[in-house]
Order: structure tokens, then sequence, then C-alpha cells
């Protein structure tokens, strides 16, 4: 038996086929969104990354503004592109690449709440604690929306997130046990005395520990479904956090490249959509508060 494949690159495609329609209607209301990147110093990796997501931009219709800052950058340099982008009304969000090699903590608090197309800023991640609106994070916000699309219920799943990373496995916890998910959510981490005997328990498994192949096939129940998050390089190649010998007990696998990745992309071009369309529906809200 071999799993069958959590297609993130098809997924993304036709995301982005859903949100080009998106973007032209708020273009025919007079609203033009924009995505801002601040990219600081020459990783290639990260590099890649930004241009990818302009590139997905260009493609649906939305506008690109990109702020490439040299390595040696000063941290008042960086939170000055970052007050620019904020004050930008061209820019409807922006995130700032990580890593920067500087206090990144202190960046990210100083984005506009409303602009944190990533989700990550400490008042969106403390709303999403409360249930109240505002922007999630696009990486656990994929690995939903790719299980969704390929119709595995996630309402009563038990879950495991190996890895407790600020970026995945720790709002992952709290995405899917919001009631629009109803998942049982277990967090295991490095602290964790025996991981194989939470995951073999698993209908779903999120591996996003950064450990590559740390997730094997005696670990995995037959027919679960296993998302690979992890990005780790070995000579190279992109190594994730799933070993090869998976596929022949899940019944679902996400690949890596091919998973988890373009999924990212695909939910941060989905927040800058909805961050347009709500400031659109509040301008309205108020132009008839006012008539
Ligand atoms: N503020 C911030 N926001 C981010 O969203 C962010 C970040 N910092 N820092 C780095 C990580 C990494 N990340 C990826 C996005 C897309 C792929 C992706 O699409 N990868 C392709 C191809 C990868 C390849 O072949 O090199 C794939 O998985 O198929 C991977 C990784 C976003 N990140």
């Amino acid at each position: 038996m071999t799993a069958q494949k959590l297609d993130g690159s098809a997924t993304l495609k036709a995301i982005k086929a859903e949100l080009t329609e998106r973007v032209a209607a708020l273009r025919e209301q007079g609203v033009v969104p924009g995505l801002g990147t601040v990219l600081v110093g020459d990783d290639p990796g990260s590099h890649w990354y930004v241009g990818a997501k302009h590139k997905d931009c260009a493609e649906i219709g939305i506008e690109s503004i990109r702020v490439d800052l040299p390595a040696t950058s000063t941290q008042a340099e960086v939170e000055a592109a970052i007050d620019e982008l904020n004050a930008d009304p061209a820019c409807t969000g922006f995130l700032v690449q990580q890593p920067t090699g500087l206090d990144e903590f202190a960046l990210l608090s100083r984005v506009d709440p409303d602009k944190d197309v990533d989700g990550l800023h400490p008042v969106n991640l403390g709303r999403l604690v409360l249930g109240e609106e505002g922007s999630l994070p696009c990486t656990p916000l994929g690995c939903i929306e790719l299980l969704r699309r390929h119709g595995i219920e996630l309402r009563g799943a038990e879950v495991v997130v190996v890895g407790r990373g600020l970026t995945v496995g720790r709002p992952m916890g709290l995405l899917l046990t919001r009631r629009s998910e109803n998942a049982t959510a277990t967090l295991c981490h490095t602290g964790t005395r025996d991981l194989a005997a939470h995951t073999r328990n698993a209908d779903v498994v999120i591996a996003a520990a950064g450990v590559p192949g740390i997730i094997t096939a005696d670990m995995v129940k037959p027919g679960a479904a296993v998302l690979d998050v992890g990005v780790s390089r070995v000579d190279g190649k992109i190594a994730g956090d799933v070993a090869a010998d998976v596929w022949e007990t899940a019944g679902w696998v996400s690949p890596n490249p091919g998973g988890v990745g373009p999924m990212t992309r695909a939910m941060l071009l989905m927040n800058v959509v909805t961050m347009a369309e709500r400031s659109l529906a509040a301008a309205k809200a108020a132009a008839k508060v006012t008539a």
C-alpha cells in the first residue's frame, strides 16, 4: 500500500484561481491589494521564498512592495523600513522575512497588527488565543486547508503536532482546538517521554520538529494523514521530518517539497486578500454611518 499525496502545489494553484476573482472584484471597487516584504541580508533560502511570494502576487493581481536591505543593516534601519510600510496606504500588509539576525521580537512587535500578513504579531497571537478576529499564521493555516481540501475530517480527530515552535507548532494547537475545527490536539516536543506512543494513536500527525526523518513508518497508525512541515537542508537538498517509509503505512502524506511550503504561500495570499476585503467593508460601514 502506498499513501495518497496531499498535493500542496496543486492546491496552491486552485487557491490562486479563486483569489484571482476576489482580487478582480476588489479592483473593480477601487481597492488594489499590495503585499510588502522586508528582507535583510543575502540568505539564498530567504531570497527564494520572498521571490516566490512576489511572483505569486503578480499572478493573481496583487501589487508588490519589496524592500531588500543589506546584511549590515542595524535594528534602527530595519525598524525605519517597517515604519514606512506601516504608513504606506498602498501596502495592505507585509512581512519581515525571518531570520534577520536582529531582535525579531522587537521587529515583529513594530508591525501594525492590522498589516501583519504572517499572523505572528503578539496582538494577533493574543487574538487567536481569545478567539477574536485577526490575521492567522500562514503555515498552520495551510496545514488545515490542505487537509480540508483533501476531504480529511478534523472534527473529533486525534491530531498530534510534533514541535512547539512559535511559527508552527504552538499556534497549530490553538487553531486545531477552535470550535470550527474541533480536533483534539496533542502538542509533543523534545521533552515528550514517548513520542511514538503519541503519534501511533493519531489520525493526523503534523511533523514540525525540524529534525530530518524523525517520523518513521513504525510511528504511524495505518491509514493516518501525515503532514511534513520540517524544512532542513541535507547535502543542499530539502529534508523533511517524515521518513520515506511512512508512505508505506500512512493513508495520506504531504510531500516535501510540494506540500506545506506552497500552502504557506497560498495562505499568505489569502491573508492579503482577506485584509483588503475587511478594510473595504470597514470603509463602507463608516461611509454609511456618516451618510
Ligand atoms: N516572516 C516570515 N514569514 C514566512 O512565511 C517565512 C519566513 N519568515 N521565513 C522562512 C519561512 C520558510 N517559508 C517557506 C515558504 C514557501 C516554501 C515553498 O513553497 N517551498 C517549495 C519549494 C522549496 C524548494 O524547492 O526550495 C515547496 O515546498 O514545494 C518553503 C518555505 C516561509 N517562511
